[in-house]
């Protein structure tokens, strides 16, 4: 285990031609580009958190039935510093660094007395976006970087703050048809109003522009007031249908008061995080048209969530599903310490990742009385009517031990059948990849020994019909130290194993990714 979590990868910027087994269909034409942690331990100094460590890119090219493998470390200012230093020297999620002396870049982190929140990291391990016709690692601080997908290389560093008034944002952004991102961040320090916005980032400027930005046209497009100033909700994903925004405010929430002393305390931002088990969770419906949020108050019991699966709009309901937990103990999970010591022993999950799902009465009838079920569609869930007006719901439980989900994206925000997930069973490992019926609660499974699968992620063929009609990728990282990792390639319709793609390199558990066709790469840069 300590190998697989937390022993430093090699890069490999130099392309390297994989092993293939099997047959891969003559369309798989493209790069899968990953992110996740790399690096976690510097010269004498080791973070403290899985998610601290240095992000590590690697992607897997398909080219004309071959695929190539590469990787680099994100060349962020947090990784140079860090490396010129030889020791941690960036905070990071679960470790507080102090900055080196001589080096001023984060230097702002000292004034924390004029700044209510100190500078945070551009480590960008978390996720891809695509913004126009380009790339950026991002991570959830107001930092992201340009990255050139093709040879992995750093570019610049985009602070959002820049642009609109976000301290945090979310590694996983939606987009419209047209490419336009929208993504959501918390507004901490602006004004003493905490709240979350809602922004779009464009994916094209005017032709007329000299330097083009599509940051410099960032726009805020809505926001919602936190329930509590100084207590915002910590979110990591956000859900969207035809006509609304759905953000849910959970009880996890970030301090405020705890972010702006943690230097002078020497603590860590995960220390300012915490599950408040007797607060409920709220529901935030936006309208996208209006930019008003939905006047009923609709709750559900304390829960933490990390991914929203999918959501979409049906006979005058919103229904979402998220992959939820009962507390916040996947978080504490990832502590190195807890993933290297009698791993099998001591990390047990006290809370099952469950996929819920909410069925939320937006048009209902106002006058029904105290205590009855709003919802009209045949599902166990409910939303009950309660004496103040406000809406109680429970969920329909589509299933258990299932993360990292991962959906055909054009059925966001839509009707849709089919999520593709890792399963986990009593760690936080996962040891298999799962296609569930949201409609039917079926599965299908694929699982191999010394196997340890991340995130898959569904690729439609050119002439898909139907929904599941492609492939679903994920890298697999093995524990036989005899068993080179590989690229697993199954078709998505029977999760029948279509091929592998093998690597002979110490490969990274990963977070999560995207796969860029090939019509979609600039040529120029090949
Ligand atoms: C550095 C930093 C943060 C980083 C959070 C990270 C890195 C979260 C990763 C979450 C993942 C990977 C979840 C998977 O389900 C905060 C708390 C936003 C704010 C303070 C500064
Ligand atoms: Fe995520």
């Amino acid at each position: 285990m300590e190998t697989i979590f937390s022993k430093n990868k090699e890069e490999h910027p130099e392309s390297i031609k994989a092993e293939v087994q099997g047959q891969l269909p003559t369309w798989l034409q493209g790069i899968l580009l990953r992110n996740g942690p790399g690096m976690h331990t510097i010269g004498d100094t080791k973070y403290n958190h899985w998610f601290d460590g240095l992000a590590l890119l690697h992607s897997f090219t398909f080219k004309n039935g071959e695929v190539y493998y590469r990787s680099k470390y994100l060349r962020s200012d947090s990784y140079n510093c860090n490396i010129e230093a030889n020791r941690i020297v960036v905070s990071e999620f679960g470790t507080m660094a102090y900055p080196d002396p001589c080096k001023n870049i984060f230097a702002k982190a000292f004034s924390y007395l004029s700044h209510t929140i100190p500078e945070f990291t551009d480590n960008c391990l978390i996720n891809i976006m695509k913004s126009g016709d380009d790339y950026y690692a991002t991570s959830e601080t107001n930092f992201i970087r340009k990255i050139n997908p093709q040879t992995l290389e750093t570019l610049e560093k985009v602070d959002y703050n820049k642009y609109i008034a976000v301290n945090v944002a979310t590694s996983h952004p939606h987009y419209d048809s047209a490419g336009n991102i929208l993504n959501m961040g918390t507004s901490i320090v602006d004004k003493g109003k905490t709240k979350y916005l809602l922004f779009k980032i464009p994916s094209s400027v005017p032709e007329t522009e000299k330097k083009k930005s599509c940051f410099k046209h960032m726009e805020v497009v809505c926001s919602i007031p936190s329930r509590s100033l100084l207590q915002p909700s910590y979110y990591h994903s956000f859900g969207i249908t035809e006509n609304y925004i759905v953000f849910i405010e959970q009880p996890l929430k970030l301090d405020i008061v705890k972010m702006a002393t943690a230097y002078i305390r020497g603590v860590n931002w995960a220390s300012c995080l915490a599950f408040h088990k007797d607060d409920k969770t709220w529901f935030h419906f936006v309208d996208r048209k209006t930019k008003k949020d939905v006047s009923t108050k609709f709750y559900t019991d304390a829960l933490v969530l990390y991914h929203h699966v999918n959501a979409y709009e049906e006979d005058g309901h919103i229904i979402f599903d998220i992959i939820a937990y009962t507390d916040n103990s996947l978080y504490d999970m990832f502590y190195l310490k807890k993933l290297s010591k009698d791993f099998e022993e001591n990390n047990k999950l006290t809370s099952i990742p469950t996929c819920k799902r909410f069925v939320v009465p937006l048009q209902y009838d106002k006058d029904a009385e105290v205590g009855s079920n709003l919802v009209t569609l045949p599902t166990s869930a409910t939303a009950v009517k309660e004496k103040d007006g406000s809406i109680y719901c429970q969920p329909e439980i589509l299933c258990e031990g299932i993360e990292l989900p991962h959906i055909n994206y054009g059925y966001n925000g839509k009707k849709y059948t089919y999520v593709y997930a890792t399963e986990v069973q009593w760690s936080p490992v996962p040891t298999k990849i799962a296609k569930l019926n949201v409609q039917t609660k079926e599965m299908l499974h694929w699982r191999a020994d010394h196997c340890w699968p991340s995130e898959p992620i569904f690729v439609p063929s050119p002439d898909a019909r139907e929904e599941d009609d492609g492939v679903v990728l994920t890298c697999v990282v093995t524990s036989d130290p005899k068993e080179a990792p590989f690229l697993l390639i199954l078709d998505a319709k029977t999760f029948k194993e279509l091929g592998r793609a093998r690597v002979n390199v110490e490969m990274h558990l990963d977070l999560h990714g995207m796969f860029i066709p090939e019509k979609a790469l600039k040529t120029e840069t090949e």
